[in-house]
């Protein structure tokens, strides 16, 4: 049997670095967005990135998903530098998101929505699939097995063949976390996961991101406003404030820091 360091927050800084982003500067012509950020994420770890509007969190999201560009720094992703590249061949590479503002099919059912998060996956084209019936037939099998693993795990399975733009917005956003579970990715990026939820839909959410990360121990990072659900859900905060990071660690620390609590969290938080 392996003796196993027990694991916990303090355990994530001894987890391998999956994401490492260095002196990350990101210009909108004369507005610095981001101001020469660097910090990383650890394996199966849950990474907030937290800061007052306009900070630049999104802008991080968005270099982080390739959305982005950034006029200066690196981005190393599984021990390699990641070139510029397009956001569907930084998908390739096992990298899904979400969005602040859902971006589904309305009139798709929600498990057409969830298998167009295979596309990843989906090796064949039409062409293959018309002269060489059988390998393709074999992949939209294993497609599907895999997007109902996914919707039973989130507990979508009665509502899998209601149009998406029927649901309430709680259930919604957990269609769009099984979309971004469907490509099976490395690391997950949540936009604001719990905005405009109730206290139930964000106490349900909350389960469920708790969940992917351990049942299928996919590391996670997330930008977040309510502060209760960052700080319960994250092993490790970033802080940002006008571009710069202001703060790293984990919520205990982040939550001490005195340059935090200033320009962010103030004393009325607790
Ligand atoms: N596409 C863009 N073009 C020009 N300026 C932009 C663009 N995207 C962001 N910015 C600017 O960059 C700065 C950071 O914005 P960003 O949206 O990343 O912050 P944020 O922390 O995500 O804010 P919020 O919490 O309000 O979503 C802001 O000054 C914003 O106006």
């Amino acid at each position: 049997m392996s003796a196993l360091p027990a694991a916990g927050p303090e355990a994530a800084p001894s987890r391998p670095v999956l994401m490492e982003l260095k002196n990350i500067t990101l210009r909108f012509g004369g507005v610095e967005a981001i101001k020469d950020i660097s910090f990383d994420i650890r394996e199966g770890e849950i990474r907030a990135i937290i800061g007052p509007n306009g900070a630049g969190k999104s802008s991080m999201l968005n270099v982080i998903s390739g959305f982005y560009h950034p006029q200066e720094g690196e981005v190393w992703f599984r021990g390699r530098r990641r070139p510029a590249m397009k956001p569907y061949q930084v998908a390739r590479l096992g990298i899904a998101r979400t969005f602040q503002n859902i971006a589904l099919f309305d009139g798709m059912s929600v498990l057409d929505n969830v298998m167009t998060g295979r596309i990843t996956h989906m090796k064949r084209g039409i062409f293959a699939q018309g002269v060489w019936k059988g390998p393709a037939e074999r992949e939209e099998v294993a497609n599907r097995e895999a997007v109902e693993r996914i919707i039973d795990f989130l507990e979508i399975q009665r509502i899998r063949k209601t149009p998406v733009g029927r649901l309430p917005y709680g259930l919604k956003k957990r269609v769009e976390l099984a979309r971004a579970l469907a490509a099976e990715p490395k690391l997950l990026l949540l936009d604001e996961p719990m905005a405009g939820m109730n206290v139930e839909e964000k106490e349900d959410m909350s389960r469920f991101i708790l969940d992917v990360n351990d049942e299928f121990g996919t590391t996670i990072a997330l930008i977040e406003h309510d502060m209760g659900v960052v700080m319960d859900l994250s092993d490790r905060v970033v802080v940002m404030d006008y571009g710069r990071k202001i703060g790293d660690g984990t919520p205990a620390e982040v939550r001490a820091n005195p340059e935090v609590i200033d320009a962010y969290l103030g004393v009325a938080h607790d």
